[in-house]
């Protein structure tokens, strides 16, 4: 219900033209009604005028006497008229006659009054100014104010009746004779100047009695000016009520026209009050049929609402029941796959079973393959354990067969000498026998066949001999081979005097054993429990030299390698460890390995001879300094004599150019050579060690072997490295210059150990070129040739860190396994077939 009010007082506001869009058709009346108010207005105006001329009549008695009836009290204005029913033309009241005389005959009044006063002035001389009081009003000319006419009817064709002056009796003669001998100023209808108003004010004392003896003809005379004046002031009052006659003709027809247009207002006004009945009703109708629809509306949300209702409480039963539904469907599926599940467990569980089984069977007949695999090469290695027994025993049978031959040989040759001495003999006995020549000819030949017979013996026992030689190489560097290509010894020198301090706890094998374990006995080291602990470290190497043994014992073990350069190997010995851990101590001092190997060789050599072989021995010592080749040989320390390291890549062998190389045919150039190396070694003092060598010294032993029986040829070279010490940067404290020595030695020694690395990997590529050393050393590692490591130890408990990392090092290169090495033994016509 308050809807529908709001909405009533809308669609009221729809009806208003105002406030709405709803519009009546009152533009035309507005304009027409605004026309005719201004029109009314007019005359309106110039009707009210002419009541005030009509007001300002001088008295209702000069009307009355004029037989005029007196104007109604109150007339209804055209505007009032307006909104009355139009009446027809006919019945519209006639106009007062008299209205149109009105002005004439107000006019008319003024001239009875003056005629009166003419009489008067003949009788009397007061009559005059009497009939001017009794009136109350003097004519004011000045009502008639024509502007309401001028503005209606235009621009005035009458001269304007204005500056008419009321004669003052005041004034004096000559004034009044000025005043109407002077023309009316133009401006004076327009203006109401002061000059204009020709009335008496009424409290103006009235003229006084004019004395006696006045001049009646002058005063005539000025009645007659007044006559003409007033006579002149009546014509101008006629033409003003013919005018104002035409003026009431037009605003007739103008009231005629604006009476049509009334009533055609009027019609429409009734139109619009029609219409505007129809479109309340069409109004109501409609707030009607709103209000109806609204109910409707309604009626049908509600429905709707309810249907809603009803449709979502069916819809949540659907949904409750599908999801009970699913929930039901969901809960059997699950049940089904985890029947399933457990079916599939079950049966992956039988499977994975049979699995484990058949792994187990798998894995049982891998173990025994295993077991089997192990049996055959523990067999195996009892074969070659046993064949190297054999090797080892032939090699005995074989020395012992040399030794047999070379007896047989002395034999032989004590055989010959006893021949020698039985033929000088037996030529004895040809000279004495020359009488008895023919028996003498017969024991000679006897003798000559007897000797043939011992000198085919002695050759058939050379050449077995020989033939035993080349077997017993043969045999030699198999067991070589079979010990490893790469060899790792550990050194431990002796402590030289109570005065370097305590010893490191190391334990070493046992002589009996054939163990070559070393066990040293590491740093102290704090636990998280605050607990000094020191582990026991051990390294196992091919063999551990004790501090006790001797470089004899030591170069026993490295003759065999020697032997093999002399076999036509690369051999490389080198000595690796700390600064004053005896490496130049092992290599280079007068019972070391370099002068045993020397003289072992001339030993060889020597002996060789018998065997057909020939050997040439050049030796040469160079140093790597500051990734610098220096010679050692070369005292004359010439800088501008660069060495140069060049490969050989199909024999195997490495020169240096510009090298000394100095031919060792006898062991004094061996012991001279190397008086004038350790001479013109760079040695350095640093903190560590006083006499540390600060460069690698190489003594490259060339050997080159000739059999002049079997035309074989082997060139084999003998590489006696003396490292420089290897201690870590930090701890040699070194500065400057020794800063980049240790630097560039730290270097190489890196570099030596990716090459063993790489050469244990079998890599494709071995970095022998990223030092000195490495480049010089190429042939004499890995591939074709045989490598023993020295580790020299320090024994120094001060020296432990150093020893450590050493040991660690050299067990890395240990567990490295280099490939078979090749001897470069080849015959004569080899050699030939090649070039
Ligand atoms: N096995 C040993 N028996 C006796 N003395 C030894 C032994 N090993 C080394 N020495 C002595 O120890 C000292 C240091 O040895 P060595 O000069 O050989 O050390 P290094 O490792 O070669 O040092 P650097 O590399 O600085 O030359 C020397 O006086 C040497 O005589």
């Amino acid at each position: 219900m308050r809807t529908l009010t709001m909405e009533s007082s809308e669609n009221r506001n729809a009806l208003n033209p105002a406030s709405t869009k709803l519009r009546l058709p009152t533009t035309y009346a507005a304009t027409a009604l605004a026309t005719a108010s201004t029109g009314l207005k007019e005359i309106s105006d110039s009707q009210s005028n002419a009541r005030a001329q009509m007001s300002s009549i001088p008295t209702k008695r000069a009307a009355h006497d004029s037989g005029v009836a007196p104007p109604d009290p109150k007339r209804k204005t055209l505007a009032e008229r307006a909104g009355e029913p139009i009446q027809p033309k006919s019945q519209l009241p006639a106009p007062t006659p008299t209205s149109a005389f009105l002005t004439g005959t107000v006019s008319g009044a003024s001239i009875v009054q003056l005629a009166n006063a003419r009489n008067a002035n003949k009788t009397t001389t007061t009559a005059l100014p009497r009939a001017s009081s009794a009136t109350g009003h003097r004519p004011t000319y000045s009502s008639t104010n024509p502007s309401n006419f001028a503005k209606s009817l235009g621009p005035s064709s009458r001269p304007p009746v204005t500056g008419l002056r009321q004669p003052s009796f005041s004034q004096s003669t000559s004034n009044r004779q000025r005043s109407i001998s002077k023309p009316r100023p133009a401006t004076s209808m327009s203006s109401h100047g002061p000059s204009r108003d020709v009335s008496v004010a009424p409290n103006q004392p009235a003229p006084t009695q004019p004395p006696n003896g006045i001049d009646v003809d002058e005063r005539l005379n000025e009645v007659d000016a007044e006559w003409k004046v007033m006579k002149e002031a009546f014509n101008i009052s006629l033409q003003d009520k013919k005018a104002m006659e035409t003026a009431v003709q037009m605003a007739k027809s103008q009231v005629d026209t604006l009476e049509l247009e009334r009533q055609k207002l009027n019609e429409r006004n009734e139109l619009l009050q029609k219409e505007m009945d129809a479109l309340r009703q069409q109004f109501q109708q409609l707030t009607l049929t709103l209000e109806r629809q609204k109910m409707d509306h309604e009626y049908q949300l509600q429905n709707k609402s309810r249907e809603h209702e009803h449709e979502v409480k069916e819809l949540q039963r659907k949904l409750r029941d599908e999801s009970e539904r699913l929930q039901r469907i969901n809960r059997e599926e699950k049940d089904a796959f985890e029947r399933q599940c457990r079916a599939d467990l079950e049966g992956e569980k039988a499977k994975a079973a049979k699995e484990v089984q058949d792994l187990q069977q798998k894995l049982g007949a891998e173990q025994q393959d295993i077991n089997k695999t192990l049996l055959e090469r523990e067999r195996e290695l009892r074969q070659l354990q046993s064949q190297l027994d054999d090797l080892r025993s032939e090699l005995s049978q074989e020395q012992r067969s040399k030794r047999a031959l070379q007896e047989q040989i002395s034999e032989m040759a004590t055989t010959n000498g006893k021949l020698e001495a039985r033929n000088q003999g037996l030529r004895a006995q040809i000279d004495f026998l020359e009488s008895d020549s023919k028996q003498q000819s017969d024991s000679f030949a006897q003798m000559e066949a007897r000797l043939r017979e011992a000198l085919e013996i002695a050759e058939n026992a050379k050449q077995k001999l020989i033939k035993e030689e080349t077997e017993r190489r043969i045999l030699f560097n198999k067991y070589q081979e079979l010990k490893g290509n790469i060899r790792v010894m550990c050194r431990v020198r002796p402590a030289l005097s109570k005065t370097e301090g305590n010893e490191a706890k190391i334990m070493f094998p046992d002589a009996k054993t054939s163990s070559a374990q070393i066990e040293v006995t590491g740093l102290e080291e704090k636990s998280s429990f605050g607990n000094i602990n020191r582990k026991v470290l051990p390294f196992e190497f091919d063999r551990v030299f004790a501090p006790a043994v001797h470089n004899e014992e030591i170069f026993d073990e490295i003759s065999q390698l020697v032997q093999s350069a002399l076999d036509g190997y690369n051999v490389c010995i080198f000595c690796y460890g700390q600064t004053g851990s005896g490496k130049t101590y092992t290599m280079s001092s007068p019972d070391g390995m370099i002068p045993r190997a020397t003289h072992m060789i001339y030993d060889t050599i020597t002996k060789l001879r018998e065997k057909s072989w020939t050997y040439t021995m050049e030796g040469s010592f160079v140093e790597v300094y500051n990734e610098e080749l220096h010679d050692l040989l070369d005292g004359s320390n010439n800088s501008k004599k660069k060495l140069e390291i060049r490969h050989d890549d199909v024999r195997k062998q490495t020169t240096v150019l510009n090298c000394k190389t100095v031919a060792l045919d006898s062991a004094d150039k061996v012991e001279m050579m190397l008086k004038q190396a350790q001479n013109n070694r760079s040695v350095a003092a640093t903190k560590a060690n006083e006499r540390s060598s600060r460069s690698h010294s190489v003594f490259i032993l060339k050997l080159v072997g000739e059999n002049s029986v079997t035309n074989e040829r082997c060139e084999g070279t003998l590489n006696l490295v003396d490292l420089a010490g290897s201690e870590r940067l930090k701890h040699s404290q070194a500065e400057g210059e020794r800063m980049k020595e240790t630097q560039n030695i730290n270097k190489s020694l890196a570099c030596l150990g990716d090459v063993i690395e790489a050469l244990g990997r079998g890599s494709s590529h071995v970095p022998y070129r990223n030092s000195k050393l490495t480049h010089l050393l190429q042939y004499s590692l890995g591939g074709n040739s045989k490598t023993l490591m020295f580790v020299m130890v320090s024994p120094l408990e001060a020296h432990l860190k150093e020893t450590i990392t050493s040991l660690r090092f050299a067990t890395k290169v240990h567990n490295t396994h280099i490939g078979t090495a090749k001897s470069t033994k080849k015959t004569i016509k080899d050699r030939s077939s090649e070039s």
